[in-house]
């Protein structure tokens, strides 16, 4: 048996990563998946599109779906002004336990609260569990079929207000097209794709941004 591509990815941040250093963090994970051994991380490239739409939004709570290692855990957290709280959740419980540790590598624990679940149980748990009112920024990164019902759910939970902006992953690969079809359809989102490259890889994928109108 041995090791698991994600125990690898956090040994090669424990090695190559400097304690309470997001940036590094981030350019260990980016470096090992490269160079070394994919892994479905968000990513370099797509990184940047998450850093400047989630710098756009400043949110004081953030919703991530699918935490898998914890890199775009550290993406968004390391960015979030003080006080601002992001909650992330996984399914798998060894991701969970690896995304734990990267994490508390980058300092952020402290700004993130990782709940291990399904989305569609823990979602209309958010109020009465975290004392969530909506959330200003959703990171939809978990399993494509599950883009489209969360999304559904969290507005009928009211969790979403007016503005609040949800992005989502791999809209082209593997790809997200029940969602794609139910944002650019419905009237109370805006949408918008940003046209990138599936990680580490020159295949197309890009972020779907969508704005909720209330
Ligand atoms: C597992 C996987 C394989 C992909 C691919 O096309 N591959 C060809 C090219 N080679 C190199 C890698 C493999 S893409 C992808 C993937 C990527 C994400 O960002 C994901 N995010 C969230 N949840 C997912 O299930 C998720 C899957
Ligand atoms: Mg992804």
């Amino acid at each position: 048996t041995g090791t698991s591509r994600p125990q690898r990815m956090l040994k090669a941040v424990q090695k190559n990563a400097t304690k309470g250093d997001p940036q590094s963090v981030i350019s260990a994970i980016d470096y090992y998946c490269r160079h070394k051994e994919w892994a479905m991380n968000v990513g370099d490239d797509k990184g940047l599109i998450l850093d400047s739409v989630l710098m756009e939004v400043n949110p004081s709570t953030v919703l991530e779906l699918g935490t898998y290692c914890g890199y775009s855990t550290v993406r968004i957290a390391r960015l979030m002004s003080p006080g601002s709280k992001l909650i992330t959740v996984e399914f798998n419980p060894a991701f969970a336990e690896v995304a734990r540790q990267i994490i508390a590598y980058a300092g952020l624990q402290d700004k993130v609260t990782l709940v291990e679940g399904s989305s569609g149980d823990l979602i209309p748990k958010m109020k009465e569990r975290f004392g969530i009112k909506y959330f200003d920024f959703v990171f939809l990164d978990h399993w494509k079929d599950s883009y489209a019902p969360d999304t559904k759910l969290l507005e009928d939970c009211g969790l979403l207000k007016k503005g609040t902006v949800l992005l989502a992953d791999n809209v082209i690969c593997p790809g997200a097209p029940e969602y794609l079809k139910y944002v650019r359809n419905s009237p109370r989102y805006e949408s918008r794709y940003y046209k990138s490259n599936l990680e580490y890889t020159k295949a197309e994928d890009g972020l779907e941004k969508s704005v909720f109108l209330g």
